[in-house]
């Protein structure tokens, strides 16, 4: 199986916690950009001591209450499932806090990491602070909510967005890539993407590759599996019939998605 394809593995790491993805930059090729997935049961709590890391905690389906010891928010979180396609709520909690996600139902939560030192101020992110947009044109349509922008300030080096592709559609098409800390041309971001398909067995194909193909990967991903993005193209072609929800983490040494689409395929934007 490619390196760069993670498939759910659930530990209980303590009563109704299910640890079902953990990315580090010990166990991947990962510097600016970890993750975790963590389920829980209603009533669970996780609780965690940042160091030097942010984190946004995305309340990806369920209600949940977040606290960083400090500001509590309760009740959050909007959907029982992605595919509702509505936008949901987030957390920012900055380095060096402690925080605690209790599940108010079931949920499933994303915690998104990147390496941090400057502290800043916790922040809700709420369902309707997310901008919304309409990407592409025939078959490469997507719906996208951006839940941490580069054009939001609350975080240092953490960009979270979400992606949804109808049945027979392409995203993150026509290929781009953001390996070169090249500003103002190209900006280096390492990406994640968490994904789900509906219905569940469903599939979707992403190839990771660069410019001379030292990386050329194409996986077969299924539902909740994770593909890790050090470099390269990353676009995702959905099956007829499936429609396809990705959250995607990037993180670098700058914050700004500024990316290059891959010249001999650029064409399919002037259509
Ligand atoms: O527009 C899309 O299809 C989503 C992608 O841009 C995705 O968020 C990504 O690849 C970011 O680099």
């Amino acid at each position: 199986m490619s390196k760069l394809l993670r498939k759910p593995n659930r530990v209980e790491t303590s009563p109704g916690v299910n640890l079902v993805h953990e990315v580090t930059s010990e166990n991947s090729p990962l510097e600016y950009v970890a993750l975790k997935v963590v389920d829980l049961a209603p009533g669970a709590s996780y609780r965690e001591n940042l160091g030097k890391a942010e984190c946004c905690i995305v309340a990806l389906t369920g209600k949940i209450n977040v606290t960083d010891n400090v500001e509590t928010f309760e009740n959050i979180g909007t959907r029982e499932s992605v595919f509702e396609k509505k936008p949901t709520d987030s957390v920012y909690v900055s380095n060096d806090r402690t925080f605690a996600v209790e599940a108010v139902t079931a949920a499933r939560v994303i915690l998104c990491y990147s390496p941090s030192e400057k502290q800043l101020p916790t922040r809700l992110i709420k369902a309707e602070d997310n901008s919304i947009e309409q990407r592409g044109k025939y078959n490469n349509k997507r719906l996208v909510h951006n839940i941490l922008a580069d054009s939001n300030p609350s975080a240092n080096s953490l960009l979270v967005v979400e992606v949804f592709t109808e049945s027979g559609n392409w995203s993150s098409y026509p290929p781009h890539k953001h390996d070169q800390d090249n500003l103002p041309h190209e900006s280096f971001l390492e990406e994640t993407y968490y994904h789900e398909m509906n219905p569940k067995q469903g599939f979707v194909f992403q190839r990771v590759y660069t410019d001379d193909r030292s990386l050329d990967e194409t996986m077969a991903v299924e539902n909740g599996d994770v593909v890790l993005v050090p470099a390269g193209y990353h676009p995702v072609a959905v099956p007829d019939g499936y429609e396809s929800y990705y959250l995607n983490i990037m993180a670098g040494p700058t914050r700004i998605w500024k990316f290059h689409n891959e010249p001999a395929h650029e064409w399919i934007l002037e259509r």
